[in-house]
């Protein structure tokens, strides 16, 4: 048993069968989750903690039944109990029916898909959070520009940060950005997560915020790797420092704050996934650099490795940009072209010289 001193207390309400009592000061909001995998189901576990009315879309009826009789989801977060406010269903008509509150945590490659099904069950003026991390084949658009563009009647935030969905069901003390230029949307949001294992920080930079949550799966990808092949500290160290060098150069170009990459969502979220094999990215990378390919890697992960896309995307991005990125690059070659691993080195060794931090709000350098 873990000392309580690492994690918050488990309340009666995670006791199989027992009830117990919400914070008594908070609003509470009619929430449904779309998507019942690893983020969604720790997300309805914070929401159903804190008192809130709780749906959890999933795809199948094992899945339902399994979260609602034995509050566990087997498949995702094996041997976790969730709180009993947890509502687990396969109709999306009851999951949206009165919610004023929407999270959607779907993979970036099920999102359009999933918005245009659940449209028309969306009321005017609903607030909408998206947890997904990654970006969007078409015209390299991020998820809260897919939801402006395919629920343009609702109010669009994003949640972003180093949150491990594991660790955030084991009550483990986490914090996390809500990014909307909507003010109240965040204060909003802040007030329906936040409890004692969970603090919510509210940023305008919404872009940036995205940006963060899905550019650091390529390094989380590449730190995998590199483990795996044996590299030692001061490499993890240099490369860690070198990816948020050239994330921060890549999206500030596109038009995001610098500072934000210094905050949860950039350098916090970059630590948490470059460094556990809690991450599915990470351990993506892992299987790559002890030899498997890419079919069986995806295959023995069997959940979502967001970056493997995300490294693809932007490769070529960058290259149309111009903006330097040894690392991306070098990722694109090894994945996707069949280079050999120390391709990651030899890039990150040569090339041009940087000044070790470049700052400009203007001149698009970081
Ligand atoms: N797991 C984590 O620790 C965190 C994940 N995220 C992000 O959340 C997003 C979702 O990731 P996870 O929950 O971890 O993935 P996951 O692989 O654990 O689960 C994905 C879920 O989406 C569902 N799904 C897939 N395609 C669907 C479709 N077409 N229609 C309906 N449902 C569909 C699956 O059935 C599954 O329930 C990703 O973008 C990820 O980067 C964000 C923060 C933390
Ligand atoms: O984004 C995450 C933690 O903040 C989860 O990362 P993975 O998708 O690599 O598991």
């Amino acid at each position: 048993m873990m000392p309580e001193i690492f994690h918050a207390p488990r309340p009666p309400s995670r006791r199989r069968g027992a009830q117990g009592d919400p914070p008594m000061e908070q609003h509470k909001h009619t929430a449904a989750i779309l998507g019942g995998g690893s983020f969604g189901t720790a997300m309805a576990s914070i929401l159903a903690e804190n008192g809130h009315r709780t749906r959890l879309w999933v795809r199948d009826p094992e899945t339902a039944a399994a979260i609602n009789e034995d509050r566990e989801n087997p498949r995702y977060l094996p041997g976790q109990s969730l709180p009993e406010g947890v509502h687990a269903t396969e109709s999306l008509d009851e999951v949206l029916e009165d919610a004023d509150l929407v999270f959607v945590a779907v993979p970036s490659s099920a999102f359009v898909e999933v918005l245009r099904q659940a449209r028309p069950k969306v009321a005017e003026g609903t607030l909408v959070v998206s947890c997904t991390k990654g970006i969007h084949e078409d015209g390299f658009l991020l998820m809260s520009q897919l939801l402006k563009r395919e629920w343009d009647h609702t109010r669009i935030g994003v949640l972003s940060g180093p949150n491990l969905a594991r660790e955030i069901v084991e009550r483990k003390f986490t914090g996390t950005v809500i990014a909307s230029p909507d003010q109240a949307l965040c204060q909003t949001v802040q007030k329906a997560l936040s409890c004692e294992y969970f603090r919510v920080y509210d940023n305008p930079d919404i872009y940036g915020v995205e940006l963060g949550g899905a550019l650091k799966n390529i390094y989380a990808v590449a730190s995998g790797m590199a483990a795996a092949i044996g590299i030692g500290e001061n490499s993890r160290s240099f490369m860690l420092t070198r990816a948020l060098a050239e994330m921060s150069r890549f999206a500030v170009e596109l038009g995001a704050n610098p500072l934000t990459f210094l905050g949860l969502s950039g350098v916090g979220d970059l630590i948490a996934t470059c460094s556990s094999s809690l991450s599915r990215n990470y351990r993506m990378g892992h299987a790559l650099g002890s030899g498997r390919d890419l079919d069986q890697a995806l295959e023995e992960l069997g959940q979502t490795a967001e970056g493997l896309n995300t490294i693809r995307l932007v490769a070529t991005r960058a290259e149309q940009l111009n903006v330097y990125m040894p690392l991306a690059t070098a990722l694109y070659e090894i994945i996707y072209q069949d280079k050999p691993l120390d391709t990651m080195i030899a890039r990150l060794m040569s090339g041009e010289h940087k000044h070790d931090v470049e700052f400009s709000f203007h001149g698009g350098t970081a």
